[in-house]
Formats: C-alpha cells, structure tokens, sequence
C-alpha cells in the first residue's frame, strides 16, 4: 500500500457533537520497528463539542500545518477550552504552540507523568495543565462529561484513556491501534485488518503484557461502544474480537515460563527504538519480554523482574559520558541481584563517545556473565538495517535460552506419531526477500502448492526466523527451487548460522529478480511471488503467496526432495 499520495487530513462525524481528523501519511515510514509493515499511518484526532470543546491528541509536526487548515476550514478553533492528551510526544510540541497562538486560553489535559514532559516540550513551567489521575471528571457540557483512566506502561509511561459516557467512545491513545493509512474511517470487514492489528500489538504492547492486562481490566467496567484509537481505523465492528484478542494475547505473554528483563532509559528516544526491536526479536521466539523504563520503575520492581527472568539486556544512551543515573541504579541492583549464571545483553545508542554501552558491558564481564549477542552500538538514531539486526540478536538471545533449557531435559526418541508425520516430504527450496536495505534468506520444504488460479503455493516459516519479518501481506519474495544434486552447497550455506544483520548472499551467486528478491543462479526454477495472506499455525505462519512470474532455469534437472527420519524436524 506504499504510495506518493500526499499527505492529507481526513474529516467524518462519528458521533453526537464529536468528528475525527485523521492526519494520513500515505508513504512505507519505517523509523521504529512498528511501522515495518510499511502501509503508511494516520494520527487521529478528535473533536468533541459540547458547551466547551475539547481537543484529543493533536498530530505531530510533519502535519502542523495542513492540520491547522483543516481544522480552522470547520471550527473555531478560538473556541478550543482543553487540549487533551493520551501520551505527551515530544513531536506534537509545534502543533500545540501553533494551537496556543491562536487560542491563549487552552487548558491542556493529561495524566501527571504527561504534565511533566509537557512542561518540557512546550518550554514553559507555568502551562495551565488539568493533571488526570483517574478520580476526576471534565464536564464539556450537553452530557460530554468526560472520564479519565490512566493506562501505564514502560513505553508510555504517561498513558491516559478518556471516556464520554454520551456517545459511549473510548479514546484510547496507544492501545488498539494498527499503523495503517487508507480511506476506511472505521473497521468494517474487520478481518482485513487483522494481520495490521497483531503486529502492531507483537512490536508495542508485548512487552509490556503485564500492564496491558492492567489496562483491560480498568477499561472493562466501562460500556464502550467504539475503540477511538490514535492511529489507524478506528474500532467499532471488530470490538469484541478485538478486546477479546488483546486478553489472549497478553496472556500469552505473561503465562510462557522464561522471561527476559530488558532494562532501558532513553532520553530521545533511540536507545528506547533499539528495545523495542529487541523486544520483537525475543518475543517472536516465543520468550516473553518484561520490559523496563528505569526512569520510572522502583528498584523492587526491577529486582523481581530480574530475579524471575532467565537473562536479562540492559540498554543506555551515553549522555555527558556516562549512563544515566537511573541505568547505573538499575546496574547496581542487576549485579546484587542476577546469578551470573544468568545470560545478559548490552545496547545503547550514542552521539560520538558511547561510554555508557562500555560501561555496562565493563561490568557485567568483571562479575561474569556471559553474553547473548555481541553488544550493540548504534549512533544517534537506528536506521532500518540497524533495527534488523537488533531483532535478530533479541531473536539470538531467546534461542540460546531455549537452548540452554532443552539442554537440561533428555532427548527422546521419535514417537511412531513423528516418524509418520516425517513421511511427509517437500521440494528443497530457498526463500530470498530483499526490502531496501534489508534482505534475508531461509531454507525451506514445508512448501506446496495451494490454488492453481491464481497460481498460488504456501510456506510455513517458523515464528523465529529472520525473514518472517520480510513475509507479511503485500512483500515480495523469490521461491528458488533447489536442483537433486546441487542443491548441497546450498542447502550447507543457508543452514550455517549467521551473525545478527549479516548479509546472506555475500558468497553465493545470484541475480536480481525483477520484485527486487535474489534469483539464485544455481536453483532448478524459481518462482516470484506477493505474499497474499498468513495464518498462525502453532510454532509456524503459515503463509499464502501468489506467483507473478517464474522460470525454469535447467530444463534437464529434478527438484531436490528432502526425506526425513521424524516429523518432529525439518
Ligand atoms: C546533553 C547531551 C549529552 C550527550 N553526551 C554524549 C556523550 O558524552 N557521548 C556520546 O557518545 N553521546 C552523547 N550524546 C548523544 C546521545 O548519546 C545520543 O543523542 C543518543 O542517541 C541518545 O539516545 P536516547 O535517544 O536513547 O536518549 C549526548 C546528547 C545530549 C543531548
């Protein structure tokens, strides 16, 4: 859905006196590892008028101005009494000036952790601010009397959800979002977004399950007819569903028995994309992720984190030298508190020094731990290739957990079941994705055919390889069909293991398909496809794919089958 449309600002009604703006950037955005979906995004505000007006989360800088217009096109905004806002983002500061120079008298609400970073970004300690902490109410007028319930994580510390008991919506910020830019206002057919939801749950809210069950369990008391999120469609006809998953979800989350704490600060917001690209890179291995905010948890908290988890990634930026105080604190309970039997990790991004990285590593190697990727330093803000390579060392790091645990319990034999399911066989083939400055590679055999038109096949990829995160709806790749006799060279390549963010195809031969993925010169055939659909599948997605276009690159081979002893492997 990537296009060059520009960006614009969309306006609907949605209920008594209250009218959406969505603000869509229509272009891939990808910065932090949520938006790797790449469909664009919205940021959505909203309008409620009863005797006052209040304002919900206006959008960032990149859309102050045609934001301005539109708003100005259909209201007052002299009028405007409150801004509210569900999390205070430092981007919205030039939003929220232009707003105050033509209506002086705004009120700004939020929740306590939001006023001070408010008084930060507007640069003024004196801003007339209504601190929410979930007790009181904001009567607008015409029955708009508005509640407040404080939703919390590491993330966003400051989170704040607003409800109008009048038209029954809940303004929920963060949670129930999907990044995703199109002219749908609302969730009908609501399966279609689905795949947008999940992922976007995956890379925010995961790591924090624990918090997000919190949350459900205060929304839960309320009669909430529409989710009003901050990005993306907003939540009416998959409502149910849609809470329901967030349940399940979560308890996915906090029920899996090995646990990583991972323990950051950000000042600017790097080393806090760097974790949470991580975090995805754990979770997608099934690992759950207890994620910490050192600049806001009490040292109780961090120590039963600590204490519970299997290992545990500590992440700082450098400032003046150093970590920050709230990592040293955190670093000083970490050493009092983790065997070193336990695995660690150490990421950090930094201007020109990067100290604080060294530091922790310094440490933690002294009391001896061992690591489970080689640590990470990242200048300034993490690009794309960057935030790959995080995920695969989070991905890394759960492996070797996993690992450490089978380790300790004896391998069994194939049961009769196994050795049946192994009967099963599959071409030999090699998946290839390139995506910009990201390319990825996978053995495969658990491929088959699945529609003859359009031409279609399926390929179940297990939920911690490096590519799956290349193989969402609407990404291209290329099937390579290994040849019965050459395939082994391959087949020894793809297999070996590769550090974090390294490149596939350095020492293989292979051109470029006409999709962008790597055609390899020595495979049988090869088929170019657009990933239609995917389904979870136990320990596996299982994804749909079309074919574009294909060819067959040695008339006079036979594809490489590959026979296996137990149904149990691959
Ligand atoms: C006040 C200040 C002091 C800084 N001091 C250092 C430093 O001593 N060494 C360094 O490598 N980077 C330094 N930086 C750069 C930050 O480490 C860099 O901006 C980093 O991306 C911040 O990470 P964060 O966004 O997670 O806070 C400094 C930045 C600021 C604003």
């Amino acid at each position: 859905m990537s296009s060059t449309k520009p960006r614009d600002v969309q306006v609907l009604p949605i209920g008594t006196d209250t009218t959406v703006l969505r603000s869509r950037s229509w272009t891939r955005l990808r910065f932090e590892i949520e938006y790797a979906l790449a469909k664009g995004t919205t940021a959505n505000c909203y309008i409620i008028q009863g005797d006052k007006t209040a304002l919900i989360d206006p959008p960032g800088e990149t859309f102050t101005e045609i934001y301005l217009a539109a708003l100005q096109q259909r209201f007052d905004i002299k009028a405007i009494d409150y801004v509210i806002l569900g999390h205070v983002n430092p981007n919205r500061a030039a939003t929220l000036k232009a707003l105050l120079e033509i209506a002086p008298q705004i009120t700004f609400v939020c929740s306590n952790p939001g006023a001070i970073n408010l008084r930060g970004a507007l640069e003024n300690p004196d801003l007339p601010i209504l601190v929410m902490r979930g007790e009181e109410n904001l009567d607008l007028g015409k029955g708009h009397n508005l509640q407040f319930v404080p939703t919390p994580n590491p993330r966003y510390p400051d989170l704040l959800c607003t409800y109008d008991p009048q038209t029954e919506i809940l303004y929920t910020d963060k949670l129930f979002g999907a990044h995703i830019c199109g002219d749908q206002v609302f969730d009908e057919g609501w399966e279609i977004f689905s795949e947008d939801r999940r992922y976007y749950y995956d890379c925010l809210m995961a790591p924090h399950a624990r918090q997000v069950e919190t949350a459900l369990e205060k929304l839960s008391d309320l009669a909430v007819r529409m989710y009003a999120t901050g990005h993306g469609p907003l939540v009416r006809y998959g409502l149910i569903e849609l809470t329901k998953a967030y349940y399940q979800w979560s308890q996915q989350q906090t029920s899996q028995d090995t646990t990583v704490a991972l323990i950051y600060a950000s000042a600017y917001g790097n080393t806090a994309t760097l974790a949470g690209a991580i975090a995805r890179g754990i979770t997608k291995a099934g690992v759950a992720v207890e994620s910490i905010n050192c600049e806001v948890a009490d040292p109780e908290e961090i120590r039963a984190a600590v204490e519970k988890a299997a290992g545990f990634v500590i992440g700082s930026p450098t400032l003046g030298g150093h970590a920050p105080t709230p990592v040293q604190t955190a670093l000083g309970i970490v050493l009092s508190t983790a065997a070193n039997t336990k695995l660690a990790g150490v990421f950090g991004s930094f201007g020109w020094s990067g100290e604080a990285v060294d530091l922790i590593e310094g440490k933690l190697k002294d009391a001896g731990y061992k690591f489970g990727f080689d640590s990470i330093r990242v200048k300034f803000k993490p690009n794309d290739a960057t935030l790959q390579m995080c995920e695969e060392a989070g991905t890394d790091f759960a492996q070797a957990l996993k690992k450490a645990k089978k380790v300790r319990a004896p391998l069994q034999p194939a049961t009769s079941v196994e050795q049946a399911v192994g009967r099963v066989v599959g071409s030999l083939c090699v998946v290839t994705a390139k995506q910009d400055d990201i390319s990825s590679a996978m053995l495969a055999s658990w491929v088959s055919q699945a529609s003859f038109n359009p031409p279609g096949l399926t390929i179940a990829v297990a939920k911690d390889r490096a590519l799956e995160s290349l193989m969402h709806s609407e990404n291209k790749f290329v099937l390579n069909i290994l040849q019965e006799g050459n395939h082994l060279g391959l087949m020894k390549h793809f297999l070996k293991p590769f550090a974090p963010g390294q490149d596939r195809f350095t020492e293989v031969a292979a051109e470029t398909a006409d999709n962008g993925s790597p055609i390899l010169n020595d495979a049988l055939a090869y088929l170019e496809c657009t990933v239609k659909s995917r389904m979870e599948s136990g320990d596996h997605w299982l994804v749909y794919a079309t074919v574009d276009n294909g060819k067959v690159l040695n008339q006079d081979g036979v594809t490489a089958v590959h026979h296996r002893k137990s149904g149990n492997h691959y």
